[in-house]
């Protein structure tokens, strides 16, 4: 059976040849991700180059997600890294102020000073470093080192429980934008998602400039918590950002929160990432650790479309081991089933129970293999949500960029195909490709689900046909 648990890694500086893309593809990659508040932007069109290339090569579907930085804070760029010690005092300027004492850094946000009080938690990168806030002046603040460690450029800055007066796409979040539709980005995630307003904006101002990419929404902190079910309702796939999630809400609280978040993702059918720290010692080492195994199996196990890996891929010592660890895990907890909150689908529509019927035909038949015809990937998605059992389950689409948006989507193996204008044409070839790709044998049973059989003829349907 094939793996159902899709998977996105990041690019950075260890995985940017052509070479190394293709064999992260050959390995199991399913989507590459560009982190924006890393990559420059000739950096991030030539990557989007080699990935399309790539793709091309070995006829795959992969598509490209450009991460834009939102209303996150980071440290600047610093000469080399602080290696701070406990008791010390570390400046936050802004970017027009000089330093006043040697452990200085600029931050990317000059509104930062009035939105924090003394007394607040400052955590850098991602709760490597905790500090205090003593002192608060117009143009800086000057914060005690509570733990020791190292401090190094373009590092996360949380403050749990403050709100950053920060709009939902800032300056850079705008030029990110244009890129990532001057490339064709097939998803484009904001960061800090706080509101449904917020993913709305987002999409907006993308589609103002013609973009057709699907809209990720990370849910990072309390607030985003607070409005889960409009932020899941109005984005295409949601992603639990566990990095600064993790920061932003207590440790213990992060478990529960994933699992809310998938649950709730499922019931309103929306598609979901649980991202962040899912192999992270195995930046540097070969294998992964027992909780690391755990982890990737547990969220593989609550059924998530797809796992994320960011430091692993993009600065690790071992890119491809990373994505060989994460599909022999998916693919063994798979083989034992998993949570099946696919029965909790709320079905709010006439399709999505027809897509229900469809599922329940196809898993009860012995070898069924489930297809979808779909123009713009929504039935797909819808039943996908439903996470069929069944050996095989294909979507096939005439349209190149849907293709390539369904590879993310659990479970599906994405074809694409022009539709014939009759309808028996449409289900030979469906038959026919399957068979030729050695995924269906003659007489193989294929429910066939729709809402458009061919250009002339609209209607729910589930047919069953042998290939
Ligand atoms: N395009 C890039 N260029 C340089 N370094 C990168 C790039 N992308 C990612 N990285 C590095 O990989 C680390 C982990 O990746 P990621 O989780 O995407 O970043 P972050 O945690 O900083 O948001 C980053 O902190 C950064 O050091
Ligand atoms: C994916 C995350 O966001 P970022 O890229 O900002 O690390 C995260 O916080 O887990």
């Amino acid at each position: 059976m094939p793996r159902k648990t899709k998977l996105i890694c990041t690019l950075g500086p260890a995985t940017e040849s052509e070479e190394m893309i293709g064999t992260l593809i050959d390995a199991g990659t399913n989507v590459f991700r560009l982190n924006m508040s890393h990559a420059k932007h000739e950096w991030a069109a030539e990557m989007t180059r080699r990935v399309r290339r790539a793709a091309e090569q070995r006829k795959a579907q992969i598509p490209v997600l450009f991460d834009l930085t939102g209303p996150s804070i980071r440290t600047g760029d610093l000469e080399k890294p602080f290696e701070l010690k406990l008791g010390d005092v570390v400046e936050f300027r802004n970017s027009g102020t000089a330093p006043a004492i040697p452990l200085s850094t600029t931050v990317n946000y000059d509104g930062l000073m009035a939105d924090v009080k003394q007394g607040n938690t400052l955590v850098v990168d991602n709760g490597a470093l905790l500090m205090r806030i003593d002192s608060v002046m117009e143009d800086r603040i000057l914060c005690y080192v509570k733990t020791p460690g190292t401090m190094g450029s373009r590092r996360h800055i949380n403050l749990p429980g403050v709100r950053l007066n920060l709009p939902a796409l800032t300056e850079k979040d705008h030029k990110d934008l244009a890129l990532a539709v001057e490339c064709k980005a097939d998803y484009i995630a904001g960061s800090f998602v706080r509101d449904a307003a917020h993913v709305r904006e987002l999409r907006e101002a993308m589609e103002a400039i013609d973009g057709e990419a699907q809209i990720v929404a990370k849910v990072e902190d309390q607030e985003a918590m607070k409005n889960i079910d409009a932020i899941i309702q109005e984005a295409d796939v949601i992603m639990v950002a566990r990095g600064d999630l993790g920061v932003e809400i207590d440790f213990e609280d992060l478990p529960i929160v994933q699992r809310r978040i998938v649950k709730r993702c499922h019931e309103l059918g929306t598609r979901v990432i649980v991202a962040t720290q899912m192999l992270e010692s195995m930046i540097s080492n070969p294998t992964p650790t027992r909780a690391e195994v755990t982890d990737v199996s547990n969220a593989a196990y609550e059924e998530a479309d797809c796992l994320m890996l960011s430091g692993e891929t993009s600065v690790g010592r071992y890119p491809e081991r990373c994505v060989e660890a994460i599909v022999r895990i998916a693919t063994r907890i798979e083989r034992s089933g998993g949570l099946g909150y696919g029965h909790n689908v709320l079905l709010r529509d006439e399709r999505q129970k027809v897509a229900r019927a469809a599922v329940t035909l196809a898993d009860s038949l012995p070898e069924g293999r489930l297809v979808v015809l779909t123009r713009r990937g929504v039935l797909a998605n819808h039943v996908a949500m439903l996470r069929p059992k069944t050996a095989g389950f294909y979507a096939f689409t005439p349209n190149e960029r849907v293709c390539r948006q369904l590879a993310l989507t659990r479970g599906i193996t994405p074809f694409r195909m022009a539709f014939a204008t009759n309808i028996e044409e449409t289900i030979k070839r469906v038959g026919e490709h399957l068979v030729a790709e050695g995924l269906a044998r003659p007489g193989t049973p294929i429910v066939i689900v729709s809402d458009i059989l061919s250009d002339h003829f609209a209607a729910n349907s589930i047919l069953l046909h042998h290939a």
